[in-house]
């Protein structure tokens, strides 16, 4: 059986780090490093998202403003808010819960977000940053993939990876931190062929698509690693279950360690996210 990488238990330690860091801006600079969430309609898996990551921070001292706008709300008026929100410096940290109603243009509020307090480090500056090895601000999914993998792989040069998934939000930025880390890294998605034998390759698989129980046994080699960032709420018998990208039970039987859905890279998520808020706190001091 596959060693069980509990993200649960991961990242209550990051949190821990987080509430000294908190503890230690108060002391020295008197400032509470505070995030922003905004919200925009009523998607109830949204909903559950934000109360979580303002649980969180609320549990590491850390300070929370929840915006929570109707699903009509107009580009100007969330243009408006994201301004407020870059000019009030007890602002640290502002996120724009993904994915907004599709009148809205996801682009362009992610490119008015000030760069500097991008905790979700989706801004074209940030981009860029992390495409050229000098971010600041890294995605929190892929972030708490890579200290997730670290337990594993202390050293992950010349590791062969598979990142399945090319989004802006896990795929890419993923493939960035483990080509950073001196990785070969191959990001596979729906067009490429023989997915299956490539993924068998890998001494790592990170699984990023999107589609429930899409990889299985027969793609992992023994001994690998697999990540697997998805979170597919499927409706059982009218009741909300959670799925991952891979099959958990099939998977963790031939792989050397996998992370659970729920459990795995979700609370890592959000566990980075407050890392990243400290750091933009403290870049903004004076
Ligand atoms: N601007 C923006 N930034 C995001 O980081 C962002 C976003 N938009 N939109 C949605 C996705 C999704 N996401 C998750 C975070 C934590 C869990 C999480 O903690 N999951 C728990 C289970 C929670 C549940 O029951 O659903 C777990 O996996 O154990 C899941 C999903 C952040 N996202
Ligand atoms: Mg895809």
């Amino acid at each position: 059986m596959a060693q069980l990488l509990d993200g649960k238990q991961l990242s209550a330690q990051v949190l821990q780090e987080v509430a000294s860091e908190v503890e230690l801006l108060r002391a020295e600079y008197g400032i509470v490093p505070t995030l922003a969430v905004v919200l925009v309609g009523e998607d109830p898996a949204s909903q559950v998202y934000v109360r979580n990551k303002v649980k969180r921070a609320e549990e590491a001292g850390m300070g929370s403003i929840e915006h929570r706008l109707d699903a009509g709300t107009t580009q100007d008026t969330l243009n408006e808010l994201i301004d407020h929100l870059n000019n009030d410096p007890q602002v640290h940290g502002i996120l724009v819960q993904l994915p907004l109603p599709s009148h809205l243009n996801e682009d362009e509020v992610i490119a008015a977000i000030n760069p500097a307090k991008d905790v979700d480090g989706f801004h074209p500056l940030n981009v860029g940053a992390l495409a050229s090895g000098r971010a600041s601000l890294v995605p929190c999914t892929p972030q708490g993939c890579m200290i997730m993998l670290r337990q594993i792989h202390p050293d992950l040069s010349g590791q062969n990876v598979v990142v399945v998934g090319r989004s802006n939000i896990v795929g890419k930025p993923m493939a960035a931190l483990l080509l950073q880390a001196d990785c070969t890294v191959t990001i596979a998605h729906s067009r490429t062929k023989n997915i299956e034998s490539l993924c068998r390759n890998a001494d790592i698989v990170v699984a990023a698509a999107g589609r429930a129980e899409l990889i299985n046994a027969d793609w992992i080699k023994p001994g690998a690693t697999v990540i697997d960032v998805g979170i597919n709420a499927i409706d059982v018998d009218g009741k909300r279950k959670l799925m991952g990208d891979v099959a958990f039970e099939s998977v963790a039987r031939i792989a050397g360690a996998i992370t659970p859905v729920p459990g795995g890279v979700g609370p890592m998520t959000i566990a980075c996210l407050l890392l990243n808020t400290i750091r933009a706190a403290k870049d903004q001091l004076s």
